[in-house]
């Protein structure tokens, strides 16, 4: 399928999840995570979510992180096209912006080739570990910094696309996806 398809045929499928089941495949995702050979690293990135867009909740997976000592880094939308990267600490304000995502105030920056591990939102992804977002390209500019070994981790409610068709050089793939029923390697 097509990405503007794939979009609107998620978009939809979300708005069709209850508060109930999400909060119930978030955790089933982040029981997952556990599994995943990640752990000897130090830097997780992670987003937190857009509640009106049924985003995965990510609090159960950051708990994980900070229980285990990890550095745990949150985006920051900066412009139409940046995003900047701060480490989550007891004392990190969040505000909510006009896209609707939590985000850090202010604090101390981390640059993204620092990172180990980014976990990405998603709309939909495919068998090949391909995926889309938004349309804005925030991920892909933002992954094209990180260094080259930096495992990247989707997280979907929903299973994979056979295939996106209008994949471009820009899109970055992902080395795994967790779903609620099943982790996908690439
Ligand atoms: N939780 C979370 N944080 C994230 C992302 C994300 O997907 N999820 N992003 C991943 O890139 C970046 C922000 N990108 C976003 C891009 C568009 C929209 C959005 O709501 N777009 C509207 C239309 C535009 C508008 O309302 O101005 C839409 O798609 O309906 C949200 C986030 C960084 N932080
Ligand atoms: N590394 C990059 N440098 C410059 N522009 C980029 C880069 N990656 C993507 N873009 C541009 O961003 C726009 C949106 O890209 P795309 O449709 O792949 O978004 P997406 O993957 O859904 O978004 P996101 O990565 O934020 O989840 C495209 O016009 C694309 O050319």
């Amino acid at each position: 399928m097509l990405k503007k398809d794939l979009r609107l045929k998620y978009s939809r499928l979300r708005n069709s999840i209850t508060p109930t089941l999400l909060g119930q495949q978030s955790i089933a995702i982040a029981n997952s995570i556990l599994q995943l050979p990640i752990w000897e690293n130090q830097y997780f990135h992670i987003f937190l979510p857009i509640e009106k867009k049924t985003e995965i909740d990510t609090e159960g997976i950051i708990s994980i992180l900070l229980g285990y000592d990890k550095n745990v880094i949150v985006p920051k939308v900066i412009s139409n096209t940046e995003l900047e990267h701060y480490l989550l600490t007891d004392n990190t304000k969040f505000i909510t912006n006009s896209l609707n995502i939590p985000e850090p105030v202010d604090g101390i920056t981390v640059p993204p080739n620092k990172l180990d591990v980014v976990f990405i939102p998603l709309l939909a992804f495919d068998k090949f570990g391909n995926r889309i977002g938004y349309g804005k390209g925030y991920y892909d500019r933002f992954l094209s910094k990180c260094k080259a070994g930096v495992v990247k981790i989707g997280l979907s409610l929903f299973e994979p696309e056979d295939l996106i068709q209008d994949i471009s050089p820009t899109d970055i793939p992902l080395d795994y996806c967790v779903t609620p029923a099943k982790t996908y390697t690439f």
